[in-house]
């Protein structure tokens, strides 16, 4: 059965909001079953999540073809769901992909599935490490908006990301109606600053800088930390031990941190330890440097 596997995903990776994002070891995975009358997707996810062609996978599938003979799926996914780790990115990549192994007259290419899927989800910073893996910069074409550039890079080789990804959902939606409409043009050129740094930081592999540059956001930390009271709480046990690079991860409630390999077992001791992040799952993830793939 064929099977396509789309890894989870860490936006606003600092001051990248809306831009910069890194892929790690969660996947979604969807395989192909027999046609059928009608769409039947077989997920996990229970009620919350249609089982029909209104499923976001089958929605997506259906706008590279809608042509395509419905099918049976079987997904299975360990991306939970509303926390900040791309699961409706993995859902439309998948979609997409599904879409365009499934069709017998539309061949799109990585660069339009992209650009397809930047113009479901509204933003490159998840889709397009979901779809190339690494980390990965995005933004419009400056002379044509529906097309997306990309730079990719290796995650750091001797780095984890761990994560610690509270029990409570927060959908993009919400999160997002929490920023404001208008920044402080001070403060906007200081962070744009800043992200420049902390693009020429990441492709220089000046992992210390990078941790350091994580840290600086004021494009949509401020605003959503009231939603994700945790970012401080984690943000303190890290510098209590001199570590640096802790972010709110896409529209929360996860928390990243790039931490040194040699640093993750003391990190992972103390956050584990604090009471005030009980209802938490925390644990050490790995950067993932694939991406999407199909296994035939
Ligand atoms: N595998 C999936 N299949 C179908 N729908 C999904 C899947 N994964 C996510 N979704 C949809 O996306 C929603 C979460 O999207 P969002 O609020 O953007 O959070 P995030 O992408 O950070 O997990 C879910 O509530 C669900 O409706
Ligand atoms: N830049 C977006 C990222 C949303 O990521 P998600 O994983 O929460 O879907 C935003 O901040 O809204």
């Amino acid at each position: 059965m064929t099977e396509i596997i789309v890894p989870a995903t860490s936006a606003n990776m600092g001051p990248g909001f809306d831009s910069l994002g890194l892929s790690v070891n969660l996947f979604l995975k969807i395989k192909i079953g027999p046609k059928s009358d009608q769409w039947f997707v077989h997920h996990p996810f229970g009620k919350e999540v249609p089982s029909d062609e209104q499923n976001m996978i089958v929605l997506s599938a259906l706008t590279v073809d809608p042509n395509i003979h419905p099918r049976e799926i079987f997904v299975r996914s360990d991306i939970p769901l509303a926390r900040g780790l791309g699961s409706s990115s993995s859902a439309i990549v998948g979609g997409l992909l599904l879409g365009n192994t499934l069709s017998g007259s539309v061949e799109l290419s990585k660069q339009q599935i992209l650009d397809r899927a930047v113009k479901i989800e509204g933003h490159p910073d998840n889709v397009a490490p979901a779809i190339f893996g690494g980390i990965v910069i995005g933004g419009p074409n400056p002379i044509k908006d529906d097309d997306f550039w990309t730079y990719q890079t290796d995650s750091p080789k001797n780095y984890v990301p761990i994560a610690v990804i509270p029990h409570r959902q927060l959908a993009t939606s919400a999160s997002r109606s929490a920023l404001p409409k208008v920044l402080d043009r001070h403060i906007a050129i200081k962070v744009s600053a800043q992200s420049n740094l902390l693009v020429a930081s990441i492709f220089k592999q000046d992992w210390q800088k990078t941790c350091q540059l994580l840290e600086v956001d004021q494009f949509h930390e401020p605003y959503r930390l009231k939603l994700v009271p945790e970012l401080k709480i984690v943000r303190s046990i890290c510098h209590a031990h001199n570590i640096f690079g802790s972010y709110l991860s896409g529209a929360g409630t996860t928390i990243m941190i790039m931490t040194k390999k040699d640093q993750a077992d003391l990190l992972l001791d103390q956050l584990k330890k604090s009471p005030s992040l009980a209802d938490c799952d925390i644990a050490a993830l790995a950067f993932d440097s694939l991406g999407s793939r199909i296994l035939a």
